[in-house]
């Protein structure tokens, strides 16, 4: 039987305090445990450094993309079929999700080996200290199991409208999936033939709701430290609250302003290993505000777990990166983080 994203999800064990998050209603000062020394760097200003906007119906959508993508890692798009109507359905739900009393919430906590559900970022144990954060992760069908304990008689409202939007970034995601590909030179015929036609139909993804209270000394703490997503490719609705910021090379931290409407693209680091390297897999991370909620929707997109990836075989130079099971890249990142590329590297 073929592993599930989840199945590779689960392998880690995580010690309670690493999962579930702080009350945040309960408290007026940023506490200890939350406040972060070394106080994080404010963005660069340089005039015009912001990630392209790109209209994905416009003619030129796979070379706009393939500029985006080798240049910044990262873009936003807008005319991407998604119904405003949709993302407003399914942010109204996370709100609600996020504030239930923290009993409530508990309920639907991840257990220390899973993988869905209420909890703090998986990157917790990484860091000394902890993120201004909560989250809820869905992965195939988990929010059944988990809505129902949020709320036993009207889950299924929470239920339909998370599978709807899931169906919904799947086929986006594809869309931009064959763009990106246009651009490193594969077509879509050509995929179909090759051995990374997994590509094509298979690949997937997991949603993760993530909610960043108004912080009482946001200088201080940290919404969500710096990472890379682990899969191809990530697309995130962000409320109208700022807080995402990406580390650029010879710059320093740019902000990704939320725009009403568009939707944030990023290369993850499976999209970085098929591009041989010629992709950044983009470092972010989320910078906490002192008056406003700031909400997210990040749906991951990536092939089925047992697949393998390598560099796509048409891109020119050796390969930097040996083949690896989707799997195995998962648990090499679950152990070791940001060095996780570094061991597969040639
Ligand atoms: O909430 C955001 O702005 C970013 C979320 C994110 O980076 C993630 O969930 O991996
Ligand atoms: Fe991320």
């Amino acid at each position: 039987m073929a592993t599930s994203l989840s199945h590779a999800y689960k392998d880690t064990h995580i010690q309670l305090s690493h999962i579930i998050p702080l009350d945040f209603g309960s408290v007026r000062h940023l506490p200890d445990s939350h406040v972060w020394s070394a106080a994080h760097e404010a963005p660069a200003r340089a005039e015009g450094a912001a990630p392209p906007v790109i209209d994905l119906q416009a003619p030129d959508a796979a070379g706009l993309v393939g500029e985006a993508c080798r240049g910044w890692g990262v873009f936003q798009v807008t005319n991407h079929e998604v119904p405003g109507a949709l993302v407003e359905e399914v942010e109204g739900h996370a709100r609600r999700l996020f504030g239930l009393p923290a009993e409530r919430k508990a309920r639907a906590l991840r257990t220390p080996s899973g993988a869905t559900g209420y909890g703090v970022a998986r990157i917790s144990p990484f860091f000394p200290k902890l993120m201004w954060h909560e989250g809820f992760t869905i992965m195939g069908g988990s929010a059944v199991e988990h809505a129902k304990q949020l709320w036993p008689h009207h889950y299924h409202h929470f239920c339909d409208a998370m599978d709807k939007y899931q169906k919904k970034m799947k086929s986006v995601a594809y869309k931009i999936l064959l763009l990106i590909l246009k651009a490193l030179g594969v077509d879509e015929e050509e995929l179909i033939s090759s051995s990374s036609s997994f590509l094509m139909y298979q690949s997937d993804g997991a949603l993760q709701l993530n909610s960043y209270p108004s912080c009482p000394n946001p200088s201080r703490a940290i919404g969500l430290a710096l990472h890379t997503d682990s899969l191809l490719l990530t697309i995130l609705h962000q409320n109208d609250t700022d807080g995402l910021q990406i580390l650029q090379e010879g710059v320093g931290w740019v902000r990704v302003p939320p725009i009403p409407g568009a939707l944030v693209v990023n290369i993850g680091d499976l999209m970085h290993i098929l591009s041989n390297g010629e992709f950044p897999t983009m470092c972010h991370r989320v910078v906490p505000n002192e008056t406003s909620h700031r909400f997210t929707m990040a749906y991951f997109y990536g092939p089925p777990a047992d697949s393998v990836v390598a560099p796509l075989p048409n891109l020119p130079g050796p390969p930097r990166f040996r083949a690896a099971t989707v799997k195995e890249y998962i648990g090499l990142k679950n152990k070791h983080l940001e060095k996780a590329l570094s061991l597969i590297q040639i």
